[in-house]
């Protein structure tokens, strides 16, 4: 965003002075300075789990300008929800999600989707500009429904992380004889340990359509297990028929 030409401003709980003086942006420890700083976009960035928290300590209803709330959670419906019922009428609301974090983005955002929802939008200008610092680094624009986003979030971001904890949790460590296959889950089971919890959990408690993807999972498995015990059973009884003619 700075290297685009953006002013920033920043304000957080952690006290992030030391880098933004590096970067040469002014950071706020107190949010109300940091909301009269004559915002154009506020950035949420949040753990989905922590946003409604975060919401509710800023001062928002000091601000005297129209601006656009633009925030990048994992989930779409929960901060569309939680920002149409904070927010005063005026605000408007950009839901986005990049499909991606610092490590598969840390290449550039090349052909990396970037989903959106225009909620609340009437500053149109103000929107396109930042949506542009996206399609500059050549994302891939998704404009859908926040609603088509989860449906669609949980059946592969929600189910990837499942799966890569599952993987964790029996130990998959690398051998000396990896398939290529093997390697990828590997890779996936340390992408996966590498995120915190709070974005796991937050995938599955704040979007209702991870429920069922879970479930499928559960099911996915038993039938799979189903079908090997059912081989299995095949064959040893197919065995002892041989053996009992004779064969
Ligand atoms: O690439 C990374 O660093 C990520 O953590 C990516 C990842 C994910 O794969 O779940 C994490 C959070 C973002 O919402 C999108 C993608």
């Amino acid at each position: 965003m700075l290297k685009q030409g953006h002013t920033i401003t920043v304000t957080s709980r952690t006290d992030y002075s030391q880098l933004c003086h590096q970067l040469g942006i002014p950071f706020f420890r107190d949010a109300l300075q940091f909301l009269e700083a004559d915002n154009d976009v506020i950035l949420i960035c949040t753990s989905i789990i922590s946003l409604s928290d975060v919401l509710k300590s800023l001062p928002l209803h000091c601000l005297n300008r129209r601006t656009l709330f633009v925030d990048v959670l994992s989930v779409k419906e929960h901060p569309r929800n939680l920002l149409l019922q904070v927010l005063a009428e005026e605000m408007d609301v950009l839901c986005t999600h990049p499909m991606f974090g610092p490590d598969s983005g840390k290449n550039g955002w090349k052909n990396l989707a970037f989903m959106y929802d225009k909620v609340r939008v009437r500053d149109e200008v103000t929107c396109s500009s930042f949506l542009s610092i996206f399609e500059s680094e050549g994302c891939r624009m998704m404009e859908m429904s926040c609603e088509e986003h989860d449906k669609l979030a949980a059946k592969s971001q929600f189910v990837t992380h499942a799966i890569g904890r599952i993987l964790a949790e029996i130990d998959i460590e690398s051998t000396s004889i990896n398939t290529k296959s093997f390697e990828t889950l590997v890779k996936l089971k340390e992408n996966v340990s590498s995120s915190s919890f709070d974005l796991f959990s937050g995938l599955f408690i704040h979007n209702r359509f991870a429920k069922q993807e879970l479930m499928n999972l559960e099911q996915g498995f038993e039938m799979v297990k189903q079908k090997l015990l059912k081989m299995n059973e095949d064959q040893t009884l197919s065995k002892s028929n041989n053996a009992m003619n004779g064969y």
